[in-house]
């Protein structure tokens, strides 16, 4: 195993380039067993996340190669096999293989999902959905059976704003019979990117981005060639990481508009940003205000940036309150942060920063992948070295890390544990 280290106070300038999206590709990947032919997916992020679902696919008889971050999928030998928990409980998109095997073989049986640990992360709407369509939803000695004679249209309302519950029926529903309609539907950009690669697979889907999705279900689904959008939460970590500890930092690759939320608190704190068509640049900031967060699901401030936000917001002038609706306990960074001479308080689903306070470098463990975010953000802002383990969560979502940020300047690399090292990980 290894650990990151970072030697911090270097000032980052340059340009760095956005990968393809996370929380896109994993869903798109278990999408290309719905088509009867082989699929081309384009611009994959390089992380483990995606690796983890190619062997998923190849465990139920799918051929699968990846070649200069292109994945091609011929599902033709795929058969609808059970998947027991080993590979499944590495990620938590694992769950779109039910939606996926669902609408291709009316059958499958799935391990629980893993995937980072933000407090409860119920499925109960991706099964309400499947049941809706028609399935019987067991639970059985930790795994998730489903089965269905057929799968029939149906009107759907989701009870809370679910990512994963709307693409999870949006891929079960293509290939039911009749139509399905998805009300209080999420309106995540992966969303749109999974419905994009779907109609082109020749599925019928209306209203993708909108909170109501409508299919028209098709008896069969052909291969495609599909690129898959740049990764918001990627770009957003470098826009952070460029207010934080930035002399001048374009990141490249972006669709502006997906930013805009994070865009409005950067500049509400003080950050100047200049948006072109696909590259942010973000300028240099000498002195920074606190703001107020509150995560909310798509246009609203993304959960999935509050760790890094919570890093920059040590640097601000004043008080801090992050509040995060979506995961009431996403904050296990915050203890490492205090390690670093932070002063954050949490009470319920909220985080208080006072601020502003030098980081100093220290020996922390990235508990989520954000988390590992916030943390390495940290360490460049930090005096000293500073050490972070579990990068395992870290490798999970993002692509080319250490190049990616040597590339602006950043002083970091990664060491093999020592026995010792990976004795205390074991104990903590
Ligand atoms: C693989 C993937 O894309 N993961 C993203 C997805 O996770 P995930 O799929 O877990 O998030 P959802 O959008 O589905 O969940 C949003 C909220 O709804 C709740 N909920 C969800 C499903 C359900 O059946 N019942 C229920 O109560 C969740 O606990 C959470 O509070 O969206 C999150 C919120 O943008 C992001 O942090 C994750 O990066
Ligand atoms: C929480 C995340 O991922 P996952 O849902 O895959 O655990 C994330 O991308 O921040």
């Amino acid at each position: 195993m290894d650990k990151l280290k970072i030697e911090g106070g270097h000032p980052l300038h340059g340009n760095i380039k956005v990968s393809g999206a996370k929380n896109s590709a994993v869903a798109l990947i278990p999408a290309t067993i719905l088509a009867d032919s082989p699929t081309v997916i384009e611009g994959l992020p390089e992380i483990s996340d995606v690796l983890t679902l190619k062997e998923l696919l190849e465990e139920i008889g799918g051929k699968v190669a990846i070649h200069e971050g292109e994945m091609h999928v011929n599902p033709e030998g795929m058969v609808a096999m059970p998947i027991p928990n080993g590979r499944v409980k590495k990620l938590r998109a694992s769950y779109y293989m039910m939606g996926a095997m669902l609408g291709r073989f009316k059958k499958a049986v799935i391990g629980l999902p893993g995937g980072c640990h933000l407090g409860p992360r119920p499925i109960d709407q991706h099964i309400k959905g499947f049941e809706a369509l028609g399935a019987k939803v067991t639970n059985e000695q930790g795994a998730i059976y489903l089965r269905a004679d057929e799968l029939k249209g149906a009107r759907i309302y989701l009870d809370v704003v679910s990512v994963g519950a709307t693409i999870n029926i949006m891929l079960a529903a293509v290939r039911a019979k009749g139509q399905t309609i998805i009300e209080n539907a999420a309106k995540e950009p992966e969303i749109i990117d999974v419905a994009t690669l779907l109609v082109n697979m020749g599925a019928k889907i209306k209203g993708a981005g909108t909170n109501v999705i409508r299919i028209d279900g098709v008896e069969e689904l052909h291969g495609t060639r599909h690129t898959i959008i740049p990764d918001r939460i990627e770009a957003g970590t470098y826009m952070i990481l460029g207010a934080a500890a930035g002399g001048g930092v374009t990141v490249e690759n972006v669709i502006p508009l997906h930013m805009e939320s994070l865009i409005a608190k950067l500049r509400e704190m003080g950050v100047p940003i200049e948006v072109d068509d696909e590259d942010i640049h973000i300028g240099k900031t000498d002195k920074l205000r606190a703001v107020d967060i509150k995560t909310l699901v798509y246009p609203g401030f993304p959960t999935d940036l509050q760790q890094p936000m919570t890093t920059l917001l040590t640097k601000a002038e004043g008080t801090a309150t992050i509040t995060d609706t979506i995961y009431s306990a996403r904050f296990k960074h915050t203890d490492e942060l205090r390690r670093m001479n932070a002063n954050i308080k949490t009470e319920g689903r909220s985080a208080f920063v006072y601020g502003p306070t030098n980081l100093q470098g220290d020996r922390v463990k990235a508990s989520d992948l954000r988390a590992g975010a916030a943390l390495v953000i940290a360490g460049i802002m930090a005096e000293g070295i500073t050490e972070v383990t579990g990068l395992e969560h870290i490798d999970r979502g993002y692509s080319d890390l250490i190049d990616k940020l040597t590339g602006l300047g950043a002083v970091v690399w990664r060491e093999k544990m020592t026995e010792e090292e990976l004795e205390q990980v074991k104990n903590s």
